[in-house]
Formats: structure tokens, C-alpha cells, sequence
């Protein structure tokens, strides 16, 4: 008798779907396998695909309050005459509400995990422990060639994975968050290695997301993003490097060479107009390529249904070839290549490994005729066919209905944080 038996479902198993039941046990999976099981909580899974629970690797969730507060703009705009003018303006209840609005919409999309680089993070630690979602946390520091500056951020980081470090029974993972090489000091970043190295810890920074950036580093520093980042010993297995567009055939070896994992976040780089990032070539070179939306106000959602046909479609077109990507490959790069950048064993349909499960209705107009569920999931989901997601072994969403969050409440309340901004 498992915990949890989620029974005769197509289950993506070892990257092909079988008909399989799925047993659980406290927060991890038990069984996958033909037998018929039992458990204190059995699903009926005989119309649903049966997934591993999808992995959200760089995200900035409380920006739902900035969704659709300045459009149109490329990134050192967006974030210099409007974003960063409006954070200043964020109280931590703020954060609060607007990370529980993300955590909704990831959950009904079937988003089990992610990974969050913002301000205020004991709120978005209190947010993820309440809805019992899974999250890689970092409080988004930068120095910005001020020494005052970067002992206060460095401690207030590592204040921050003192505190929230395997917090929730191991749910969340607390880390470092350098924002990028253009608001960093080489010197600070490389005091963050050593902090991260000592705590055995992760780091995630964005790098190389425009064509600006790289200019702008090479002028002050001599140097691109990467190099500057490999000379300093900050490049290795555990670094996350979200963007990755503006990258040589060198710079791609290095991040091989170093281990190091990307996040490809396609649609807010559309969306800023900062590139389009080789995926098919980073992907190729054996690197650990996973996904992630960014902030829903680059994006503006936290569906990462729309990111994986996004990562096909984009790679098809620069490389000229349909079958740059297979896809499997993308599916893999939502689900197990995020926990795998972040050390986290999830992902994957299979004994021993989190109990983080996404059910997907089968009978969909959108999924008719269904040749081939892959090929469903990948390039026809909108991402509202989600019906159950468990978390941790947690049942969170039942029949789409998100059990742990009051929907219209956190809705009403981000609402009504619109005023506040409205005017700067
Ligand atoms: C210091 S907390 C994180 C910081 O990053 C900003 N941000 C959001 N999206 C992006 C992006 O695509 N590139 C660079 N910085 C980004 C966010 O607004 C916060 O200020
Ligand atoms: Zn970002």
C-alpha cells in the first residue's frame, strides 16, 4: 500500500511513453511498473499523460505586479527608466502576493519547481512554503563598484541561505544570486565563489543576454562576460547561467569545459529583442541546457508549455533545420536538466527520485488525434490542460483547482497593488 497510487496512466518513463501505474512514498516515488498497486490516495490516470513536474530555472516571480507595466522596450531600458525605478518602490508585503500570483500560475500549468533570483526573498520563502510548491531561492545582490554595497549584499545573501537553506522538508534550496557582470565587480562576484564554494552552494547570475552587455564589459574589463567570469574561478558544475545568447564557439567550449548550466529563456529574449541564443549548438556540445520564462513582466506568464514549443520552433529557424531539436530532448530540458542544474534529484519517472508528478487530460480538442503524445504535449498544449500536480508527494492541484492557494484572494490583492505604481 503506497501513500499515493496514480493509476494506469501514459507516463513519460526513460524518454517514452508507457502505459504504467506510479506509487509513492512520503515524498518520493516508490514504484513505476505494470502491477496493479493500491494506495491511501488513488488517481485514475487512464485519461491522463503522466509527467515528471516541470522545472521553471530562472524566473523573478513577484514581477507578476510589474506584468504588463512597461512594454515594448529593450532590457537596458526596460530595466533602467522603468523596472528598477518601481522595484525601489516594493514593500516585502508586495513580494508576498505577488510571488503566491506566480507560484498559482505555475502550479495550474504544471510547474512543480523553480528557480528565483529577486528581492524581499523571505517572502518568497514564505509564499513557497504556504502553496508547497518546490523553489531554488537567491537574493538578487549586486554591488555595483561600491565596497560598503557589496559587504551588505554578501551578507545579506548569505544571511538569507542560513536561514531558508532545506527549509519545508528540503523544498526549498537556498543560493547565491550576483545579478550580472554589468551591475558585479569581478571582485565582488569572485567573493561570491568563494561564499558559494565554503557553503557548498549554487550560484545563478544572468550572462551574456545582449549584444550591450558584451560591449560594455569588453570596454571596462578588456574582456566578454565569460572569459572574465572563467579568469576569476567562477565558472564550474555549479553555476547557472541563465540568457547564454551572445556567446562565441570558445565561450560555448569554456561553459563545457566547466560544466557549467544555461537557461534558455526564449520568450522574454524576444520579448526585450535581446537575441536568440544557439541552443541547438549549446545543446550539441553536451552542455546541461534547461528552461526558464524570466520575469512575468518580459514574458508576461509563467507557463513553461509556451517556452518548450518556443525552444523548438526558435532553433528549427536558425539552424534551417526541422529537426534541430527532438522532442524529447526539449521536454528533457523542462523537467530533469533543471533539477539536474540545481543538484536536485526530480524529473524523472522513476523509483527513488522526487515525488513531483504532473497528470495531463488526454481528451482535449487541441490534443485530437493524439498520434503520438509527445508530440501532443510538445507543440499542441496550451498548458491549461493540467489537471493534477503533486509536489514533494503533496497533492497540490486537483482537477486544476490549486488545493493550497486562495486564488481569487491573491488575485484581488495583486490587483489592487496596481495603484501603487501606476503613476511612477
Ligand atoms: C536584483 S534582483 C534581480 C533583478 O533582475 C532584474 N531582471 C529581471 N529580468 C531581467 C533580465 O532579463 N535581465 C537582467 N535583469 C533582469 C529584476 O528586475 C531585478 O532588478
Ligand atoms: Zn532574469
Amino acid at each position: 500500500m503506497f501513500d499515493v497510487a496514480i493509476k494506469n496512466g501514459l507516463c513519460f518513463v526513460n524518454g517514452e511513453f508507457v502505459q504504467a501505474n506510479i506509487g509513492i512514498e512520503g515524498n518520493l516515488i516508490a514504484y513505476v511498473g505494470r502491477d496493479d498497486i493500491c494506495g491511501d490516495l488513488e488517481i485514475d490516470a487512464r485519461e491522463k499523460i503522466v509527467i515528471p513536474g516541470l522545472f521553471n530555472a530562472h524566473t523573478h516571480l513577484a514581477m507578476t505586479i510589474f506584468r504588463g507595466y512597461a512594454e515594448d522596450l529593450p532590457l537596458k531600458d526596460w530595466l533602467e527608466k522603468k523596472i528598477w525605478r518601481v522595484e525601489k518602490l516594493l514593500e516585502p508585503e508586495d513580494v508576498y502576493w505577488g510571488s503566491l500570483l506566480g507560484i498559482l500560475e505555475m502550479l495550474k500549468t504544471g510547474t512543480t519547481a523553480f528557480s528565483d533570483l529577486y528581492i524581499h526573498m523571505d517572502e518568497v520563502a514564505k509564499a513557497v512554503g504556504e502553496s508547497g510548491i518546490r523553489a531554488v531561492l537567491s537574493y538578487g545582490m549586486a554591488d555595483r563598484g561600491s565596497k560598503e554595497k557589496a559587504d551588505l549584499e554578501l551578507k545579506i545573501g548569505t544571511e538569507f541561505i542560513k536561514n531558508w537553506d532545506n527549509a519545508f522538508n528540503g523544498r526549498i534550496r537556498a543560493i547565491f544570486g550576483p545579478h550580472a557582470p554589468y551591475t558585479c565587480t569581478p571582485e565582488f562576484l569572485k567573493r561570491v565563489k568563494d561564499a558559494a564554494i565554503e557553503l557548498n552552494t549554487y550560484v545563478h547570475i544572468h550572462v551574456a543576454e545582449t549584444k550591450w552587455e558584451v560591449e560594455h564589459v569588453k570596454s571596462v574589463y578588456g574582456k566578454t562576460p565569460v572569459r572574465l567570469l572563467d579568469e576569476i574561478g567562477f565558472l564550474d558544475e555549479r553555476t547557472v547561467i541563465a540568457h547564454a545568447i551572445w556567446l562565441d564557439d570558445n565561450e560555448m567550449r569554456i561553459l563545457k569545459e566547466r560544466n557549467v548550466s544555461v537557461v534558455h529563456c526564449p520568450i522574454s529574449n524576444l520579448k526585450l529583442a535581446s537575441g536568440i541564443a544557439r541552443v541547438k549548438d549549446l545543446h550539441d556540445l553536451g552542455i546541461n541546457v534547461c528552461l526558464g520564462t524570466d520575469g512575468a513582466s518580459s514574458n508576461n506568464t509563467y507557463n513553461l508549455f509556451e517556452e518548450i514549443k518556443m525552444t523548438s520552433l526558435l532553433q528549427k529557424v536558425i539552424t534551417g533545420r526541422a529537426d534541430a531539436l527532438k522532442a524529447k530532448e526539449v521536454l528533457k530540458m523542462a523537467t530533469e536538466n533543471g533539477y539536474r542544474a540545481y543538484g536536485i534529484k526530480g524529473g524523472k519517472l522513476e523509483r527513488g527520485y522526487l515525488a513531483d508528478i504532473v497528470l495531463i487530460d488526454r481528451r482535449r480538442h487541441n490534443y485530437c488525434p493524439m498520434y503520438d503524445p509527445l508530440h501532443s504535449l510538445v507543440y499542441a498544449s496550451y498548458g491549461c490542460e493540467v489537471t493534477h500536480v503533486i509536489v514533494d508527494g503533496e497533492l497540490l492541484v486537483e482537477d486544476g483547482i490549486v488545493l493550497t492557494l486562495d486564488e481569487d484572494k491573491i488575485m484581488d490583492k495583486v490587483e489592487s497593488l496596481k495603484e501603487k505604481f501606476e503613476e511612477s
